[in-house]
């Protein structure tokens, strides 16, 4: 009887073994609630615990329009309620520049350590000076302010009679500052009012950084002790949505987005707005979708998302994104943008993948905005507040 039992037993229990080992394995592989399975961001980090434990659920709506709803930490703590991820830690805002300096220096080298070089010749003769006049065309400074800059410097060279390379170099750092202009107000509106949230707008064409930069931003926000939340208007790219509340999950931000493909734009920034003064948070984010292929369908859709967010309060702040590899490409979209909607700021992107660093110049110049944010790198907090002395003194040393 036991040598019929023996082998039974044995194989019920190898079988229970097999079976609690794939169930734990299966358990593993879950993604926590509240993340994005697949980030899209390389440098995604995992998530550290700051800014206190948050969960979030989803609220639908009957337009299809939903919110990520933020739990309160004092909430997460009762029976039932799922425990949330613990969320990013925000590098400080103050000195990003600075601390992102290296990736500026290396992709403008040519620019900085060209000027320089150049400057630093025994004889300055009209060769050196059309070799500068080169070096700043080719950095996308602009013919206008090339020429500016070459003038004013080639006088005060000839006034001061002096080849000493740190005169020289003091001499151009002026010139280059001024040309920078740090007179411009580059604060952002992101102040509550009394009844209701500040409102920004971040527009682009496709591809330049938009998303990314909304999320960035929301995470500057956050680490300033602001309440945030995101409206997903991009509802023209499918995944837009879901990246933009992934990026809000990190940090705790709550996003309004709607589950119907290609629902109205103009309509998830209306409830947005609505949720953020419901929630009576400090600042709502709008991400807006960016087809450039049809440029009247585009004013069309901006305009409107526009109009229908002042029915509850002004818009605070447009940010136009552009991405500084385009060169002069980007000033031509800055100046379709332009016509559509008032913009009050540029964010230029990917300023790490270029040398053409003086197109922060001729993009202020040709729109009359300033730049008030740039990326500098594909990481989560690779998004500085633009300084201009601070930016003139990454290219130059
Ligand atoms: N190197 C570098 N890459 C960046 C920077 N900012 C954004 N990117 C990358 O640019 C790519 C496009 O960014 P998205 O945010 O998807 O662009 P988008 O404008 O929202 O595009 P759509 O949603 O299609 O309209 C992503 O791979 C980003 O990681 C930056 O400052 N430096």
């Amino acid at each position: 009887m036991n040598e019929i039992l023996l082998p039974v037993i044995f194989v019920v229990l190898a079988l229970a073994v097999i079976g609690s080992v794939a169930a734990v394995l299966v358990r593993g592989r879950r993604t926590p609630p509240g993340l994005y399975s697949s980030p899209r961001d390389p440098d995604d980090r995992p998530l550290a615990g700051a800014h206190g434990s948050t969960s979030t659920d989803v609220l639908d709506r009957p337009d299809g329009v939903t919110t990520d709803v933020l739990v309160p930490d004092d909430l997460s703590g009762l029976e039932d309620t799922p425990a949330g991820p613990s969320l990013d830690t925000v590098d400080p805002v103050q000195g990003r520049l600075a601390r992102l300096r290296a990736r500026l220096v290396r992709s403008n080298n040519a620019l900085g350590k060209g000027l320089l070089a150049l400057l630093s010749r025994d004889r300055i003769d009209e060769d050196v000076w059309d070799e500068v006049e080169e070096t700043l065309l080719m950095a996308d400074l602009g013919t206008e302010p090339t020429m500016e800059l070459v003038d004013a410097l080639r006088e005060r060279v000839k006034v001061a009679g002096s080849r000493n390379p740190a005169e020289v170099k003091d001499m151009l750092r002026e010139e280059l500052v001024k040309l920078v202009d740090p007179s411009m107000d580059r604060s952002l509106a992101t102040q509550r009012h009394a009844d209701r949230p500040a409102i920004v707008m971040v527009v682009g064409v496709n591809g330049v950084g938009k998303t990314t930069t909304v999320g960035k931003l929301a995470r500057v926000l956050v680490a300033d002790d602001k309440d945030v939340l995101l409206g997903a208007a991009d509802t023209f790219r499918a995944a837009a949505a879901e990246q933009l509340a992934t990026w809000g999950s990190r940090v705790g931000v709550p996003t309004v987005k709607s589950d119907v493909d290609g629902a109205d734009p103009a309509s998830v920034a209306f409830e947005a707005v609505k949720a953020g003064i419901d929630q009576e948070v400090d600042v709502v984010l709008i991400d807006t979708a960016g087809r450039l292929q049809n440029k009247v369908g585009l004013m069309d859709e901006l305009g409107k998302v526009k109009r229908v967010i002042e029915k509850q309060g002004t818009v605070d702040e447009v940010l136009l994104v552009l991405d500084a590899t385009t060169g002069q490409n980007g000033l031509s979209q800055a100046r379709v943008f332009a016509e559509v909607v008032n913009i009050t700021g540029i964010v230029l992107t990917k300023l790490d993948g270029t040398a053409k660093g003086g197109i922060v110049v001729a993009i202020q110049r040709s729109l009359g905005v300033p730049v008030k944010l740039i990326g500098l790198g594909e990481g989560a907090d690779d998004l500085a507040p633009f300084d201009a002395e601070a930016f003139v003194d990454a290219l130059l040393n």
